[in-house]
């Protein structure tokens, strides 16, 4: 079988994008996983698959799989890059999208200079909603956020837990640079606290308004940005009364920018939406 695809980035977290409403797609996690693979297949952080909806009131159903080939809830660059896709695709004329995803509704819009900006909902902090297992822990409160003490390897870690739909743990890191994220990012994200794994981010304050931040991504490892990445850092750094809104987010493949006016509110998530090539695979 032939699939055609279209390589994506924001902010050099990588995709493979496939319509699905135009042909016929029903692959198995080992083929997600043999397309998503750098060495033997296309190469991505995840793939997006663009469907019709299943439910009434939205545009389009979008999946989200992990370069591991497991199917997760959400994804915010990918939202900026399906946006892209459907548009410059002709699958819809509306710069404003309503879509369906595993963890809710989102509403990505393209602006008139070609970046995206997404209502990504509002971030879930009660733990038990990450889901995080924080049983007979004692949490150190910082602001009006909770800090919640993981032993990783030889030493503990004091994560804050949001949801963006999908699973984020952030540590406050001093350089971002020198954090290990190598070492203890593929330790968080299975930590038996977190029963569906974790996104592990690690985040730098440079000024009020200003963050560096790098995310060992479940499914993924480190990715050059994380969108969800961001906006859950954003969220961690206010509660923890380090930031203010509105955040510049540096990752090491660019620039994201998030904005969120507190509890209840929807994260505002923006930066670019780029497409790079596109082609046919055997499958
Ligand atoms: N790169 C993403 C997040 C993709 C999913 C994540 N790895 C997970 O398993 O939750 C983003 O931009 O948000």
């Amino acid at each position: 079988m032939k699939l055609k695809f279209t390589k994506m980035h924001g902010a050099g977290n990588d995709f493979i994008v496939v319509d699905a409403i135009n042909q016929q797609v029903d692959l198995s996690v080992d083929q997600w996983r043999r397309l998503a693979d750098r060495r033997f297949g296309i190469g991505a952080d995840q793939i997006l698959v663009v469907e019709r909806p299943t439910d009434a009131g939205v545009d389009f159903r979008y999946r989200i799989f992990n370069n591991d080939g497991g199917e997760v809830e959400q994804c915010g660059n990918g939202s900026r890059a399906f946006v892209r896709f459907v548009v410059d695709k002709g699958l819809t004329q509306a710069h404003s999208i309503r879509v369906q995803t595993m963890s809710g509704i989102i509403n990505p819009r393209l602006e008139d200079d070609g970046s995206v900006t997404v209502d990504m909902g509002a971030p879930r902090l009660v733990p038990a909603d990450v889901p995080f297992d924080e049983t007979g822990l004692a949490g150190m409160v910082q602001g009006n956020d909770t800090l919640w003490p993981l032993p990783v390897g030889d030493e503990t870690v004091f994560v804050s837990v949001v949801s963006m739909g999908n699973p984020h743990a952030v540590q406050v890191v001093d350089d971002v640079d020198a954090a290990p994220v190598e070492e203890t990012g593929p330790l968080i994200e299975r930590h038996v606290r977190f029963p569906k794994r974790v996104n592990a981010g690690y985040l730098q304050v440079m000024d009020r308004h200003h963050i560096r931040l790098r995310v060992f991504e479940r499914g993924a490892g480190e990715t050059l940005a994380c969108g969800t990445g961001a906006c859950a850092a954003v969220v961690a750094g206010i509660r923890r009364g380090l930031l203010d809104s509105p955040v510049r987010v540096s990752a090491h493949g660019g620039e994201l920018s998030i904005a969120w006016a507190g509890p209840g509110q929807p994260v505002y998530l923006s930066g670019p939406a780029v497409s790079v090539f596109e082609g046919e695979v055997e499958i």
